[in-house]
């Protein structure tokens, strides 16, 4: 059983990526679609918490990183008679706040990202990070990439393909 912590970023090529339909739900395919002009602003859902900086924090990770982690578990799968249901940790066990997200984001993308202060968001949580040690001890699994990383890769995929893969405007009637 895998564990998905925050997977973002994009595949290096920029061919690749996330293209939510609809308004998206999460922080980067949100922030992602303010860099390209499709909505004006971020609603930073609090920004009252107790942080660095009073935005939340969660563990991103790279969706490369993702699947090299699926590539590491089935080795252990095939190479493990018996191993039953085990869960491990998909994460890089660092948290990044939504201010840092947003800044990592604007360095990378050269773009300002305008942010509306919002009250939270119903259900979050305050604080979110992996505990890797058993990733990394019995898959020989650890994330390689940071935020700048995941950042640089998903500006990528949306500079190249500022409307996912309808290459169009969708909203455009
Ligand atoms: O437009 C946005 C979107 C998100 N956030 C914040 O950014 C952080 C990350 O949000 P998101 O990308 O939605 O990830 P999670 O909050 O970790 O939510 C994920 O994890 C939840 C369970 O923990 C699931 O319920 C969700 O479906 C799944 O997206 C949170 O602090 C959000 O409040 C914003 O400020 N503005």
């Amino acid at each position: 059983m895998l564990r998905y912590f925050n997977p973002i970023g994009a595949h290096r090529s920029g061919d690749i990526g996330e293209d939510p339909r609809g308004v998206p739900n999460n922080l980067l395919p949100y922030i992602q679609h303010v860099a390209v002009g499709r909505r004006p602003e971020l609603n930073v859902y609090g920004v009252d918490y107790p942080t660095r900086d009073g935005t939340a924090i969660r563990d991103y990770i790279h969706v490369v990183d993702l699947a090299d982690g699926h590539i590491s578990a089935l080795e252990k799968l095939l190479s493990t008679p018996d191993i039953g249901c085990v869960a491990y940790n998909l994460g890089t066990g660092r948290g990044a706040t939504v201010v840092e997200v947003v800044k990592a984001f604007e360095e990378a993308s050269g773009k300002k990202i305008p942010i509306k202060i919002c009250p939270r968001r119903p259900g979050d949580s305050t604080e979110v990070y992996a505990s890797t040690d058993k990733a990394r001890d019995e898959l020989a699994w650890s994330a390689r990439f940071g935020i700048e990383d995941m950042c640089r890769d998903q500006w990528n995929w949306a500079r190249k393909n500022p409307f996912g893969y309808s290459g169009g405007n969708p909203e455009k009637k």
